[in-house]
């Protein structure tokens, strides 16, 4: 088994006025490097989903990956999928790229859920409710996933359905909490410092 991580960084961060979240500063580093520092102890190596001049991330030492066409996450995990597989990797590991609390233990608790699902695929959970763009997704998908999005759907949660996809439930209600707007990015400031 060889797992990658692929890091989504490929919106437009519409509710955070329209920035490339992925470098918002956060406790003194870029966004995506709090999630990077989480993500790769866990993989053997990461790739960026994001489209526009990949040197904007040439710091970060990762491969970046653009869609073939941009529509939503999924593009972002299918065009990784693919990248992952040319490279020899069997399985993909997804998050967002605004999700700073990413716990340590996401990729064996997300392999060990998918041990309970027929295609392999299994996704975050926590109190807050699913978090499906966090996810493991074996690389046989690709085909599956290519065909899905050609027939013009692009939710996670309709894909997750259709395959039988397990649920990895995690018991810290902010490990998968995802910063949408400047206060969230305050909230989560304010987290790291201990100040909240
Ligand atoms: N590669 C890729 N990633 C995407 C795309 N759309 C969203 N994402 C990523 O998927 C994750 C969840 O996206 P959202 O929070 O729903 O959207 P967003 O664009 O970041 O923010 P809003 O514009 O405010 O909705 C984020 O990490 C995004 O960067 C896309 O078309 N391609």
């Amino acid at each position: 088994m060889r797992i990658f991580g692929v890091i989504l960084a490929g919106g437009e961060g519409r509710r955070m006025g329209g920035v490339d979240k992925a470098l918002l500063p956060l406790a003194g580093q870029p966004l995506i490097a709090h999630v990077l520092d989480r993500l790769e102890p866990q993989v053997e190596r990461v790739l960026i989903s994001a489209n526009g001049d990949p040197a904007r991330f040439g710091r970060f030492g990762c491969t970046v990956v653009p869609d073939a066409r941009p529509q939503g996450p999924l593009s972002g995990i299918l065009a990784a999928l693919l990248k992952a597989g040319e490279s020899g990797a069997t399985h993909l590991v997804s998050t967002p790229v605004d999700t700073p609390f990413l716990p340590g233990d996401l990729v064996p608790q997300l392999l060990m859920a998918a041990k309970g699902a027929t295609g392999g695929l299994a996704y975050a959970a926590d109190p807050t409710g699913d978090h499906p763009a966090t996810a493991l997704w074996p690389v046989m998908l690709a085909p599956a996933l290519s065909g899905f999005l050609a027939a013009g759907e692009a939710k996670v949660t309709r894909f997750a359905a259709a395959q039988g996809a397990a649920r990895a439930v995690f018991p810290d209600p902010r490990a998968f909490a995802n910063l949408n707007t400047p206060e969230d990015l305050a909230l989560a400031e304010a987290l790291l410092k201990g100040t909240a």
